[in-house]
């Protein structure tokens, strides 16, 4: 026979309830103890509840040590990227600084790797809700650091030289700022759980980054509405777009976030990555960034084509 025991270090109040008082509901609280009683005993149900004690909740001490590891876990993973973000800026700060890197390449190679690693490293956050709050300081603290120098609060010559055109500290403000705050949208709003924001960020980074490379070395030929864009970089942003967005949706796939129909995810990423190529290729730079409308149009179209 088991009998209910619930006490409390202040003085109990002992009542034998009736039968029907043992079929309620028991919120067992933490001083509660099951206690078997061998069988020859009286079939009494003792329950001690301390006076006017509300019901506390019952935290489980195995519920607090896995609450208290995932926010380990996420505390050094945060640590580990934003090392890894300070590392590669300042990895390619030393091959221009030495000119074995052009200026623009460095740029480029910082806009495909950085949002493409940043992507990369978000299973190694916990599964607590909070993972991705903790993955979003990277790119925050990125964010701030582009603030302080490109208003020139802060000035630091590598970052400048690694991440601007022309080295001038207000070109932080621009396309690097806003690669950033797409990164935190990403982060927040899709996380690892949603096609979407991996596609977009693959797009941003993977398609818009290698079109910049691919056009400025063969792109002789002009499209005919945009003589600054070339039909070899729209290709290469197509191709690429598409090839690095089915590779990270692989990658999520393999470790378990989601499960796809490749047919149909093939099919409808070459639509999103055709979506983007043809935004990215209109004469808009100078009014709505690329790290704004490449990203927000492959949002837009991943959105209805994976909730279709
Ligand atoms: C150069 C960048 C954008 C400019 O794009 P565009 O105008 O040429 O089209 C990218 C700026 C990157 C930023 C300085 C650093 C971002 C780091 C990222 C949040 C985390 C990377 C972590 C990973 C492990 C390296
Ligand atoms: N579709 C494209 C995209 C870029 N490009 C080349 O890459 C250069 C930079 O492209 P962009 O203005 O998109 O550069 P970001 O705004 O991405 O830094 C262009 O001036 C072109 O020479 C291209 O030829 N075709």
């Amino acid at each position: 026979m088991t009998s209910l025991l619930s006490f409390t270090p202040s003085t109990p109040s002992l009542h034998l309830p009736t039968f029907s008082n043992v079929r309620h509901h028991h919120r067992l609280s933490p001083t509660t103890l099951l206690i078997s009683y061998p069988h020859p005993l009286p079939r009494v149900q003792i329950l001690y509840r301390a006076p006017h004690a509300p019901p506390r909740p019952s935290f489980s001490a195995s519920a607090l040590r896995a609450a208290a590891d995932g926010l380990l876990q996420d505390a050094g993973a945060t640590a580990f990227v934003l090392a890894g973000a300070y590392g590669l800026v300042l990895c390619f700060d030393n091959l221009t600084q030495r000119n074995l890197l052009q200026q623009s390449l460095s740029r480029k190679l910082v806009h495909i790797l950085s949002g493409l690693l940043f992507m990369l490293s978000w299973p190694i956050f916990s599964t607590s809700t909070a993972a991705r709050y903790f993955a979003s300081v990277v790119p925050l603290v990125n964010c701030l650091r582009l603030l302080l120098h490109g208003l020139s609060i802060v000035t630091n010559e590598g970052l400048v030289k690694s991440v601007t055109r022309e080295g001038n500290p207000k070109e932080l403000l621009r396309g690097p700022l806003y690669y950033v705050l797409i990164l935190i949208l990403c982060a927040l709003v899709f996380w690892r759980e949603s096609p979407v924001g991996v596609v977009s960020l693959a797009m941003m980074c993977g398609g818009d980054g290698v079109a910049d490379i691919m056009g400025r070395k063969f792109g002789s030929i002009k499209i005919p509405y945009n003589q600054k864009k070339s039909w070899a970089g729209s290709i290469s942003m197509f191709l690429f777009g598409f090839l690095i967005s089915i590779g990270m949706l692989y990658y999520y796939s393999f470790l378990g976030y989601f499960q796809l129909n490749w047919v149909e995810t093939v099919e409808k990423v070459a639509l999103i990555s055709l979506v983007a190529t043809i935004v990215e290729s209109l004469p808009i730079t100078e009014v709505l960034d690329d790290n704004i409308s490449v990203p927000l149009v492959s949002m837009a179209a991943a959105y209805l084509s994976f909730s279709l």
